[in-house]
């Protein structure tokens, strides 16, 4: 139908409505997919920002486990409502639903068509995102949208193809700057850093929502659902109050932008910590041996790009050094983990990952992965009988986070040592993290568990505890039981003899359990592509400084 017939069958009065559906993107500045949809709007379409909680995150997964834990679903409220602070004082609202956004949102046309004012079209924009779940929620938007239109008579139902429009944001590159097209993004993480800092800029922030674009406003009869109060933890499923947080908890943070911004600002500058970045990132307790900046970039409270600007200010005004780069490279991996996602969909949530069942047996990286129930909640509880292990997963199950280092050594661990199907960690991180990102967590996983077909990186847990804990301090901090064996045998208690166990009144057996399965000794490929080889090229690239640019 040609736009002419349109205009004569919508009334001239009819205001367009374009709502912005927030998912993980929950900021007002630098929030690029926010600009895009008000830049697409009109003035006179109203621009109604919207956020719907999923009431369904304490349901069961197939893994035994919830899609969230309390701890992070009142971060995200906290989330919520610093955004809806933010949209406010950018003088428009937030409306927030519980439960299907497609239902919520045709519920709010209901009312607005009800309140007999003519509606014309209405287009939905969000943050691009990749996987099944969230596409799913696009494919029913879009759908009930279309149902409503049918219903009023609209001329153009389906909105002339698309009435939902994902915006590609939250990455540190942009996807159109890329050097590749999608279906040839790399495999390997080197490539991808390599292709994008050799052929990319990072972009500028884009303005802060409200202060350069005037948008519509919200229909007047859905201005009282701004003011509803947001759910809390029991609307959303789970009890109204928090246990008492651990105290020794390494992430101590509120919610929200301000929040983030605070840490940015505190990290980078108060602290000066971003000139040792490099050298302390590998650490295990407290607050400041790595930035903590996941919890937020997860929900979107901050942008890369916002904190890749406060790291060249830093660089401009104090030290450019290997650290400084190196906080760039990491959010680079994020990018390569959402680039990942970007081209293989769900295969980063399948057992075989990227390589397919066809490759289970043939593959040189192929495993036979069992489950056990047993053997995965020693795993969960942290009770496997390896000290290093076991400290870092209690630390996630108290506290909701747990550090790189930690990850990768239980990720390995569950999958590689254990053998056990490396989507029950997986899972559990989902559930546990306070920082669980979709594409961060599942790529990472698959990574660990050598689905992507290349280079595997089996972690020795006893010589990781030792090189990474050498006083043992983090053990000690999560296994108490273990206080007073001696340092040479903290990460392998099962060496002390009987006399030693009950000097250090640790019996193996009572007061810390006994291995649950036997480390192996795992056959790494030599050759060109195998570790050895990886390493010394590895050791050869050297830090050539400031590999990264940005458009000032
Ligand atoms: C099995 C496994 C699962 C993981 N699951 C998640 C997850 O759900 N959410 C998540 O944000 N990170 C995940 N990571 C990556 C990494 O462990 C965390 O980002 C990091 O520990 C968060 O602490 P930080 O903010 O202090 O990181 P820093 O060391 O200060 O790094 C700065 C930022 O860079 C990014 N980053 C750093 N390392 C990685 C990495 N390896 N992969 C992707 N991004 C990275 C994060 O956004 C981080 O906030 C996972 C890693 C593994 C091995």
């Amino acid at each position: 139908m040609c736009a002419a017939m349109v205009n004569s069958v919508a009334s001239r009065s009819a205001r367009s409505i374009n709502f912005y559906l927030f998912r993980f993107d929950l900021r007002v500045r630098d929030n690029n997919a926010l600009i895009a949809a008000v830049e697409r709007s009109s003035k006179s379409d109203y621009f109604i920002p919207v956020y719907c909680f999923d009431d369904k995150t304490k349901n069961q997964t197939p893994y035994s486990t919830t899609k969230a834990s309390p701890e992070r679903t009142q971060f995200l409220i906290e989330s919520v409502a610093s955004l809806r602070g933010g949209l406010r004082s950018s003088g428009t609202d937030l409306l927030v639903g519980v439960g299907d956004a497609a239902e919520y949102l045709s519920g709010l046309l209901s009312r607005v068509k009800e309140s007999g004012e003519e509606v014309g079209d209405v287009k939905v924009f969000c943050q691009e995102e990749f996987c099944s779940e969230e596409v799913k929620v696009n494919r029913s938007v879009e759908r009930a949208i279309k149902t409503f239109n049918q219903k009023r008579g609209h001329p153009n139902p389906t909105g002339g193809g698309s009435i939902v429009n994902s915006i590609w944001g939250s990455s540190l590159y942009e996807l159109e700057d890329a050097p590749f097209d999608v279906n040839s993004v790399p495999t390997v993480m080197t490539q991808f850093r390599t292709k994008m800092e050799k052929n990319c800029a990072i972009p500028n922030c884009v303005e802060t929502f409200g202060k350069g674009h005037t948008c519509g406003g919200i229909p007047v009869i859905l201005k009282g659902e701004g003011e509803k109060e947001l759910p809390g933890l029991k609307d959303l499923g789970f009890d109204e109050a928090l246990p008492e947080a651990d105290k020794r908890a390494a992430f101590e943070f509120k919610g929200g932008e301000e929040n983030a911004l605070a840490r940015v600002q505190e990290y980078i500058f108060d602290l000066d910590l971003l000139k040792t970045y490099f050298e302390t990132r590998n650490g295990l307790i407290g607050a400041n041996f790595s930035t903590k900046f996941s919890p937020f970039l997860a929900v979107g409270s901050v942008s890369p790009r916002y904190i890749a600007h406060q790291c060249r200010k830093y660089e401009a005004e104090r030290v450019s050094n290997k650290s400084t780069y190196w906080v760039i490279f990491e959010l680079t991996v994020r990018d390569f983990c959402r680039y990942f996602a970007k081209r293989f969909g769900d295969k980063i949530f399948q057992l075989d990952g990227i390589l397919g069942k066809e490759a289970r047996g043939r593959h040189p990286n192929s495993i036979r992965w069992n489950y056990n129930p047993a053997l995965v909640d020693a795993w969960k509880d942290g009770t496997t009988g390896f000290p290093f292990v076991d400290a870092n997963m209690r630390e996630l199950k108290a506290t909701g986070y747990m550090s790189n280092r930690g990850r990768q050594n239980v990720a390995s661990f569950l999958a590689l040592d254990m053998n056990q199907d490396w989507r029950y960690g997986g899972y559990w991180f989902e559930e546990k993290l306070l920082d669980y990102d979709i594409y961060s967590n599942y790529v990472s996983w698959i990574m660990a568990a050598g689905m992507t077909g290349g280079r595997v990186n089996k972690f020795n847990v006893v010589k990781q505890g030792k090189d990474y804990d050498p006083k043992g301090e983090y053990v000690k901090l999560w296994c108490p039981e273990l206080q007073d064996v001696p340092i040479a045998k903290i990460m392998e208690p099962w060496r002390m003899s009987k006399d030693e166990q009950k000097e250090a009144g640790c019996t193996l057996g009572v007061d810390y359990p006994n291995r649950v399965v036997e480390m192996k000794t795992f056959q790494r490929k030599e050759g060109k592509d195998g570790v050895k080889a990886q390493r010394k090229k590895k050791n050869k690239e050297k830090y050539k400084g400031g590999q990264y640019s940005i458009r000032e």
